[in-house]
Order: C-alpha cells, then sequence, then structure tokens
C-alpha cells in the first residue's frame, strides 16, 4: 500500500503471532498516522517457522479498525477466491532481522519499500497505562496477603508477560508458567480452559491436590494472547460471569471507564449474567452472534464498552479484539479496587468473595458447554434440522420435555437466533437454535464455525438462579435435569451414534 510518502509500507510486529490485540491496536494506530485508513495493510509476523514456506508469512488485512473482518467482506473475499486462476511466491523477499528494532529500506520490482520493525510489547504497555491505575495494582501485588500466577502456555503472552506484570509491575518472576514461547507450544494444547491448561488449574489448588497452598489468583491466556481463563484460589470463573462482574465493577475499578460505560455486548450463547448487570445499572445491552467482528461495529459507532463471549474472550473498545492481557489487569485492578483500604488486615477480599457477592446481588446462571467434536456432518445436520423442525409446536415441545424430566419450567419461545446489525442494517441469520424457558433458563444449540473435521456440534446449558440461598451449589448438579433434558429431547445419540460429549466446559 502506498504511505504518505509514495513509499510502499510492510509492518512487522516483533515476537507476535497475527491476531495478537496488541499488534492489532499498533496496525491501526499506525495506519491511521499515515493516512492510509482506507487502504489497510500488509502484516508481516515473525515467523514461528523460520525457513518455512513463503506463503505463511504474507497476510492482507483490510480492516481499518483492526477489528477482524465482517460477514460482507469475508463473503467478498470467498467470492473473488472463486476467480484465482494462479499464485506468484515471491522467493526473492530480502531477508529482514526481525530481531532488530527500526526501519530498513529496500528495492523491489515496483519500487522501493520499508520494513518496520516495532516492539510491541513496548506499545502495549504504554496504551494498558491510559486504561488502568499502574501503581494500585502495584500495591496489590506487593502485598505479601498477595500472590499471583500467570500462565503463558508457552504462547505469545509470555513476552508480554514478563515485561507487564514482572518488570512494569513488581511481581516475582516465579510468578510466571510457561511464558517462554515456543514454536511447538511445548507440546501443549493453548487453550486456556480447564482442561488444557493443567499446570495453573493444578497449581490453583483445582486439580491434584498438593500441600502447597494455591495463589489468590491466577489466569491463563491462549497461543495468541487474545483469550482467557480467570481463576481464584481453588476457584474457576467462568468467562460469562467473569464478564459480568468486569462490566457492574468497571466504573469505580477502571480509569479508563471513569465517566462509565457506553453499552455491554456478549455473543448469544455466552450466559445471560452480563444481562442482568446491564438491566440493573442501566445499560444498553446488545446480543450479537458468535464471533468477535460483531462486536466492532458497535465499538465504533460508541455503543458498547465491555464485551465478552463464552468460548473464553473478553475486551473492551480499547481495540477491536478481544484481550488476554487486558483481562487480567482489568481483574487485578478490581482486586486492587476491592483491597485497596485492607492490604494491611487480616484478609484480602479474594476472586471467590467478588464472585460470590456479585452472585448474592444479581443472582447466578448455572451454565455448562457440551462439545461433540468430529461428527458426521449430515448427522449434525440432521439433528440441527430436527431441533428447528421441533419449534413449530410448543405444545408438543413442553410435552417431550415433561416427559423427560417432569420438574424444569415450560419452554416460552423457541427460534433460530438472528441478528439485525444496529449500526448498518445487515442481517445475520441461522445463528443458533435457541429454546428459552420461562424462569430464565435456555438451551442454545450450534454447530461450530471452527471445527476442522467433519461437523462439532455445541450444546450450551444454563439456568437462572435468583435465591441467593442456592447460588452456592455445584454447577453440574444445578443443571443435572436441564443437561439430561438437552441430550435426550435433541436425540444427540440417536442422530450422532455418541454416548458422551468430546469436551464439557
Ligand atoms: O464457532 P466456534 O467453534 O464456537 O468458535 C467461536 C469462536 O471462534 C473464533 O475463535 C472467534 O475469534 C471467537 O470470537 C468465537 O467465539
Amino acid at each position: 500500500m502506498a504511505a504518505a510518502n509514495g513509499v510502499r509500507r510492510v509492518w512487522v510486529g516483533q515476537d507476535s503471532l497475527l491476531s495478537t490485540p496488541a499488534v492489532s491496536a499498533i496496525i491501526r494506530e499506525r495506519i491511521s498516522a499515515d493516512g492510509a485508513k482506507a487502504t489497510g495493510a500488509f502484516i508481516l509476523t515473525a515467523s514461528h517457522n523460520p525457513g518455512g514456506p513463503t506463503e505463511d508469512f504474507g497476510i492482507k488485512y483490510n480492516m481499518g479498525n483492526g477489528g477482524p473482518a465482517p460477514e460482507s467482506v469475508t463473503d467478498k473475499i470467498f467470492s473473488n477466491t472463486k476467480t484465482i486462476t494462479e499464485y506468484l511466491i515471491a522467493e526473492d523477499l530480502p531477508n529482514v532481522d526481525i530481531s532488530v528494532i527500526g526501519v530498513t529500506s529496500f528495492t523491489g520490482p515496483e519500487g522501493p519499500f520499508d520494513v518496520d520493525v516495532f516492539d510491541s510489547a513496548t506499545d502495549y504497555i504504554k496504551l494498558m497505562k491510559t486504561i488502568f491505575d499502574f501503581e494500585s495494582i502495584k500495591k496489590l501485588l506487593a502485598s505479601p496477603k498477595f500472590s499471583f500466577c500467570f500462565d503463558g502456555l508457552h504462547g505469545v503472552a509470555g513476552a508480554y508477560a514478563k515485561r507487564m506484570f514482572v518488570d512494569e509491575l513488581g511481581a516475582s518472576e516465579s510468578s510466571l508458567l510457561n511464558c517462554v514461547p515456543k514454536e511447538d507450544f511445548g507440546g501443549g494444547h493453548p487453550d486456556p480452559n480447564l482442561t488444557y491448561a493443567k499446570e495453573l488449574v493444578d497449581r490453583m489448588g483445582l486439580g491434584k491436590t498438593s500441600n502447597v497452598e494455591p495463589p489468590e489468583f491466577g489466569a491463563a491466556a491462549d497461543g495468541d494472547a487474545d483469550r482467557n481463563m480467570v481463576l481464584g484460589k481453588r476457584f474457576f470463573v467462568t468467562p460469562s460471569d467473569s464478564v459480568a462482574i468486569i462490566a457492574a465493577n468497571a466504573v469505580q475499578s477502571i480509569p479508563y471507564f471513569a465517566s462509565g460505560l457506553k453499552g455491554v455486548a456478549r455473543s448469544m450463547p455466552t450466559s445471560a449474567a452480563l444481562d442482568v448487570v446491564a438491566k440493573n445499572l442501566n445499560l444498553k445491552f446488545f446480543e450479537v452472534p458468535t464471533g468477535w467482528k460483531f462486536f466492532g461495529n458497535l465499538m465504533d459507532a460508541g455503543m458498547c464498552s465491555v464485551c465478552g463471549e463464552e468460548s473464553f474472550g473478553t475486551g473492551s473498545d480499547h481495540i477491536r479484539e478481544k484481550d488476554g492481557i487486558w483481562a487480567v489487569l482489568a481483574w487485578l485492578s478490581i482486586l486492587a479496587y476491592k483491597n485497596k483500604d485492607n492490604l494491611g488486615g487480616d484478609k484480602l477480599v479474594t476472586v471467590e468473595d467478588i464472585v460470590l457477592q456479585h452472585w448474592a446481588t444479581y443472582g447466578r446462571h448455572y451454565y455448562t458447554r457440551y462439545d461433540y467434536e468430529n461428527v458426521d456432518a449430515e448427522a449434525a445436520k440432521e439433528l440441527m434440522a430436527n431441533l428447528v423442525k421441533m419449534q413449530s409446536s410448543l405444545s408438543d415441545v413442553n410435552k417431550s420435555i415433561k416427559e423427560i424430566q417432569p420438574t424444569v419450567a415450560d419452554v416460552v419461545s423457541a427460534d433460530e437466533f438472528e441478528y439485525k446489525d444496529p449500526v448498518d442494517g445487515s442481517v445475520s441469520k441461522h445463528q443458533g437454535i435457541r429454546y428459552l424457558f420461562g424462569d430464565g433458563s435456555r438451551l442454545v444449540f450450534r454447530l461450530s464455525g471452527t471445527g476442522s473435521v467433519g461437523a462439532t456440534i455445541r450444546i450450551y446449558i444454563e439456568q437462572y438462579e435468583k435465591d441467593s440461598s442456592k447460588t452456592g451449589r455445584a454447577s453440574s448438579d444445578a443443571l443435572s435435569p436441564l443437561v439430561d433434558v438437552a441430550l435426550k429431547f435433541s436425540k444427540i445419540k440417536e442422530y450422532t451414534g455418541r454416548s458422551a460429549p468430546t469436551v464439557i466446559t
């Protein structure tokens, strides 16, 4: 693309994979600083496969706001791919030493171009300092009563975590787990959840038992650092609760939000915990289809400040992607705020205390997700078609459900989720099948858009409990009748031959 001086410019994010939030934020800034907002940029990411195929390196990035492409763009790209007749590989690209920061000029067949290698961690820390009160987080981390643990799962978060938590905020080096980025993620699966972030889960006292006292706060980010998991001592915070709790505490705890939230949003299958906060605090609220791209328009239009997804993504309008390190800083800020007059006291307010207090105020959304991976694609389609067909008669639905579990509430409405973007009016259809119950419970069925083999069926099961004397049950016990209904009513075993899900979250 042409920069202001007519020179073609390539940005290189050092130590970064493409969708790392820091890089997305910085690229956005640089595009607009060069006055080339509308045209987009080529981003080269530091290769995690040096010497690998050249096609891996160049990715055309079209979004002026630094966010994921909306359907209008991806549809266009898809239709363009059908007209491609040949592609060329540039074998003779100059060798750029991406470990050296600075601009190097090259001459190419289409004229001169610059390669700008920048240190994205420095820029990212600068941005975070405009959002959070680093001094109060430092005080929390320095308290002998507080202990902290961050698992980078050997992804890119590690490089940021060392600079942010240790160098800037004063956490000890021993707080960091798996924070050396590795090409193969150290042989693990860099997914921040209870199954794959095993070392962290054990250290936090949620896995195997140990005599060592777990830290007060633990967190992990995924391979490209956009998703996150938050844990307290022997305590898991669901992503749906996490976004609701951040929204409920943002104004008091995070300076960036001091003048109020413009609005909040969640993806449709995410639990309705955020809805209750929005209602109580009188905030604009949006329910969008799964996929971060749907938040971008709301944020660009100044309608949304905080958003999240059940799939471990949490973020705000500081950028147009989810941001794992931001989520950790948000939680540290809430803990710092709740303990600001208490750091010398007997006992700190813990992650668990904050969540229990939240449930006491807003009620609890018991929540679980069942994934059936690598299912026969035709069988999955038929199962979904049957669930849509059943929606034509709610009395038949309720009759079947009562035969399975007589105690569950009635289904009061059922549909296929459809979203009309309030900003550009675009409509997204077939975004998941919903069965909504009279007591606020929900069953949602969706086909994953990211599974790679066959089809992945996701079943989301949620039950709302307002009575604060009943919010402390084990989630699996509370949800057991609804799970039974979801599995039998959908006839998942009959359609797929599976008697158990591949993963339960
Ligand atoms: O379609 P699924 O497999 O449920 O995945 C859904 C997820 O896909 C990607 O990771 C997007 O970045 C997320 O925003 C989205 O939540």
